[in-house]
């Protein structure tokens, strides 16, 4: 069975923030993830872990300005310096909570802008990050997410991102497979688990049911199928459990029994 860690983010939402990685440890996940924890002072989220006993193995750098629709800057032309903030702003905070992973959201593709032009800002600004990364022991994710839950994203496949982390050529920069985004955009799951994760390329993995992203074995996915997937290939990282409960989060924890 793979190692999970809940997301805090998606999973026990019943709860404030601060009190769900207790409730992680209480049903038995082992580590947790979130996305955005900045609204939270880094030392006190970093005292309720402690408490938790679980270590924070994946976070995300600042979107940009959310509530103006931006997921990430990464990919945008003529973003560096806001880019660049956010990423410092990420590694401090990572490195108060000692988290070691942080996702980089890439950025919706502007009006009127071609994909293709985009690539070489990424390519670029990954680079940068991960020079500031170096050394510190956190690694930088880049993760295809679908255009059906967030319209104009940049980075949407598995060998888009694959060929980015070739490109870019950073030890310090690998591959967030989310394998309902890979499921929603190009199916055949388990056989890019078998091609990518032997790459050494792949530093996470994210799970949820498709198309609802309720509990993983709600849907069109076989997830005891993939679990074992995982296992074959002998993935020792972390599968992050991102899937929005369909009621109370505890109750839906059956499915890592079955
Ligand atoms: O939505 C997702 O799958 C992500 O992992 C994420 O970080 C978006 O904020
Ligand atoms: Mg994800």
């Amino acid at each position: 069975m793979p190692r999970f860690a809940a997301n805090l983010t998606l999973l026990y939402t019943e709860l404030p923030f601060l009190d769900r990685a207790a409730a992680a440890a209480r049903d038995g996940f082992e580590a947790v993830e979130c996305q955005f924890p900045y609204e939270h002072p880094a030392a006190e989220f970093a005292a309720r872990l402690a408490d938790s006993g679980l270590p924070l193995v994946l976070m995300n750098a600042p979107p940009g300005d959310a509530a103006a629709g931006e997921r990430g800057l990464a990919a945008l032309p003529g973003r560096q310096a806001d880019f660049r903030h956010a990423i410092d702003t990420a590694l401090a905070y990572a490195s108060v909570v000692r988290c070691p992973r942080l996702h980089v959201m890439a950025g919706r593709l502007p009006a009127g802008t071609e994909r293709a032009a985009l690539q070489p800002t990424f390519v670029e600004n990954l680079a940068w990050a991960a020079r500031q990364a170096a050394g510190t022991g956190v690694d930088l994710l880049i993760e295809p997410i679908n255009l059906r839950d967030m319209p104009g994203y940049f980075l949407n496949r598995q060998d888009h991102a694959h060929e980015i982390v070739q490109l870019v050529n950073a030890p310090n920069l690998k591959v967030q497979m989310d394998l309902y985004h890979c499921q929603v955009v190009e199916g055949d799951v388990a056989m890019k688990l078998r091609q990518y994760l032997p790459t050494g390329r792949v530093g996470h993995l994210q799970v949820a049911g498709v198309p609802e992203r309720q509990e993983p074995d709600i849907g069109e996915l076989n997830a005891a199928y993939l679990f074992d997937v995982i296992d074959a290939l002998g993935y020792g990282g972390w599968v992050g459990c991102e899937y929005r409960p369909r009621g109370e989060t505890s109750a839906g924890l059956g499915w890592r029994q079955r």
